[in-house]
């Protein structure tokens, strides 16, 4: 296989020699030559990224099953053929690969037997054998430990690292499944969630050209989250998938925090319709135009501008492009008022003369035309005016462009987010649930801004901006074909509306769990999140078995569950292991009794990966006191998605109490860890505490 692999990457390449060697003819010529470089550049690559375990599964028919041809199916990273056209290695991705994955000894798919490869370069280092329909072993079947136990045993890197090979029955269904629309997937933390929704994304790059021709997002809730996540999809040899954030989105970063109150409030959808209702003030509504022009003063009156308006929306998308139209709209209905005012003021022209001196004007030009050759049509008044070019002139007049923008005024997105956040009547309308204090203290925050210099954003401002924009600007250009959104309980409703304003299509995986909700969530299930965008049309997928934390890690979690969430289940755990400790300290002690911890753990575990998860508060002096160590310190409201060999959580009572997430906080600080989870407790051992 691996020569094969050499072939096609050497056969690739001189193809890339001779295109760039060729002449080209012209632009079109050029164009079509560099689109076969990148297409073969883009395979060579994913050639070399499947190098690595190129083959880590078999599959063999029991003889009388149509799934696996004689000899098997070898299952890897990419489909290659023999020189002869056979089938050398199917795609994971493959419908054939399907029972790879999907067959069990209840139904075994017609499979005999189900092999897993384990490599290191190009040598196999592992095999191991299950037997699925039932047959005795034969002499060539080697059955032994799973190789998912291998999998979910080993150190961790830091980074996620692809499941290919690994995925389970559960998994694969949801990221193979032919659904196109929005599918939800929750589970508990460790139940594969962001494993399912990257290879998700994987496969519909693979199956669903179409969709991947629009592109594929990967939406994430920090950097730090999609820094660890983002080796997954280019060693699956994708690396055409875009991974962003919020702020990589609006293209802002936010510098200034604010009361998670504060941001609940900024984050309802209802501000959609404050902000729309900002732009819409700012175009006409029952208000007449007057336009002084140098031909005459023009009112068109209220009914004509409302028309105007109307086509105006219908015709654009956006607020400044549909002043364009509305301008040209207005222009038109001028130059129709001048037309009529110059034959009406003709007209009475030429009934003063023939009255006063018995001349016919019409007679008379049509005449002198006629002796000149020419045609008798119009009045001699008409020939002189060239309506066409006064309209022309009159749309570039910028008196007649302020005229327009006294009823239609170009406008700022920013500066609309600012007014409407500092308008305490507009915030009070769209917000009958805040408190006046709120209010206040809303407005307060943005009265001040906006007088120069650049406005100090909140995170929660950004899906604002972005609101803003779509109705200023109109909708963002950079769209996509499949969105894969990951810890999606994060989400305010106003940075839904961000994200499928970015998905036309509504093609998206969804993976998150609500009882991980953050501080500023407020979305209290998944039908209320989807139901402005696809009501009910989504499907709903739950995974239930953790293959990151022990039993006994998840065990110590099921108290904090019922708090948080009581209708759901704790997910079942692969793995068993150590107890979770509890080390005692004082507040003052706090930083050494860390730093011994930390010592401890990497003691007794060298290779592994510590991660200290406090309160956003005790972060940094918790980072200083672990220089050198090696270990992670994370604030817990960031820890969502992360993942550690060894959790040490620092005063746990502290993170419970450090905001209205709190108790979440804690859940998904417990859960972080595959093998030891120790918490340091001040006062926990002080009988005075
Ligand atoms: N089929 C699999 N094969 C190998 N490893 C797996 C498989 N499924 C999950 N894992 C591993 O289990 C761990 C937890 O998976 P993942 O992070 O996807 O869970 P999650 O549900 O997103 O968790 P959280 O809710 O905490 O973010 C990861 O290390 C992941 O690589």
């Amino acid at each position: 296989m691996h020569a094969q692999l050499d072939q096609e990457v050497a056969e690739r390449s001189e193809a890339q020699q001779r295109a760039l060697a060729a002449p080209v003819g012209g632009p079109a010529d050029a164009y079509a030559r560099d689109v076969e470089v990148h297409r073969l550049a883009e395979r060579i690559h994913q050639l070399r990224a499947a190098e690595r375990s190129l083959c880590f599964g078999r599959i063999d028919g029991s003889g009388d099953g149509p799934s696996a041809p004689e000899g098997g199916l070898h299952i890897g990273r990419i489909g290659m053929r023999t020189p002869e056209g056979g089938t050398l290695l199917v795609d994971w991705r493959a419908e054939a690969a399907r029972p790879f994955y999907a067959a069990t000894m209840v139904s075994p798919m017609g499979l005999r037997r189900r092999r897993h490869l384990r490599t290191d370069g190009r040598r196999v280092v592992g095999v191991s054998d299950e037997i699925l329909d039932g047959s005795a072993p034969l002499p060539g079947d080697v059955v032994g430990d799973g190789p998912l136990t291998a999998a979910l045993s080993g150190p961790r890197t830091g980074r996620m690292r692809e499941a290919a090979s690994t995925l389970q029955a559960e998994q694969d269904e949801i990221v193979r499944s032919s659904h196109r629309g929005v599918t939800v997937v929750d589970g508990g933390p460790g139940t594969g969630k962001t494993i399912v929704a990257l290879h998700r994304a994987a496969f519909v790059l693979y199956a669903w050209s179409a969709i991947a021709g629009r592109g594929v997002m990967v939406f994430g809730p920090n950097r730090r989250f999609l820094t660890y996540i983002s080796d997954v999809l280019p060693s699956l040899g994708e690396n055409d998938v875009h991974l962003a954030t919020l702020s990589d989105l609006v293209g802002a970063e936010p510098t200034r925090a604010e009361p998670d109150r504060i941001a609940r409030l900024k984050g309802r959808a209802e501000l959609a319709d404050a902000l729309a209702a900002h732009v819409r003030e700012h175009q006409p509504h029952g208000v007449p135009l007057t336009l002084r022009t140098a031909h005459d003063t023009v009112v068109l009156d209220a009914a004509l501008v409302d028309a105007a308006r109307r086509s105006a929306l219908q015709g654009a998308s956006g607020h400044t492009e549909a002043r364009a139209l509305f301008l040209e709209a207005i222009v038109d209905d001028l130059v129709s008022e001048l037309e009529a005012r110059t034959t009406r003021e003709d007209s009475a022209f030429e009934a003063e003369l023939e009255a006063a001196y018995g001349l016919n004007l019409d007679r008379a030009v049509a005449g002198d035309l006629t002796r000149m050759g020419g045609g008798a049509q119009g009045t001699g008044a008409d020939l002189d005016i060239d309506w066409e070019q006064i309209h022309e002139d009159l749309l570039e007049d910028p008196a007649v462009d302020r005229a327009v923008g006294t009823v239609w005024p170009r406008l700022d997105p920013e500066d609309v987010v600012r007014r409407v956040l500092a308008d305490p009547a507009a915030l009070a309308r769209a917000l009958p649930v805040a408190s006046a204090e709120d209010l206040e203290q809303m407005a307060g925050t943005h009265s001040h801004a906006g007088a120069g210099g650049p406005t100090a954003w909140t995170f929660a401002d950004l899906a604002l901006l972005d609101e803003a924009r779509a109705l200023v600007d109109g909708p963002p250009e950079d769209v996509v074909g499949h969105i894969v959104v990951d810890e999606a309980q994060q989400l305010s409703p106003m940075q839904w509306r961000a994200l499928v304003r970015r998905c036309p299509e509504r093609s998206m995986t969804v993976v998150g769990d609500l009882a991980q909700a953050g501080p500023t969530s407020t979305i209290r299930s998944w039908d209320e999140a989807l139901a402005p965008f696809v009501q009910d049309r989504f499907e709903h997928r739950t995974l239930s078995v953790n293959y990151r934390t022990t039993a006994e890690i998840l065990e110590s979690t099921r108290e904090l569950l019922g708090r948080i969430a009581p209708q759901q289940r704790l997910s079942r755990s692969l793995r068993h292991g150590e107890d979770p400790t509890r080390v005692p300290s004082s507040r003052g002690g706090l930083l050494e009794d860390l730093r011994r911890a930390v010592d401890g753990l990497r003691a007794s575990d060298p290779d592994g990966l510590v991660g200290v998860i406090t309160t956003a508060a005790d972060a940094d002096a918790a980072q200083d006191a672990l220089r050198g160590t090696g270990a992670s310190v994370v604030p817990a409201p960031d820890a969502r998605g992360l993942e550690f060999d060894s959790v040490i959580v620092v005063d746990p009572s502290a993170i419970e109490a450090a905001g209205e997430a709190g108790e979440r906080d804690l859940y998904v600080a417990r859960t972080r860890a595959t093998h030891r989870l120790v918490t340091l407790e001040p006062g926990w051992d002080d009988p005075e505490s």
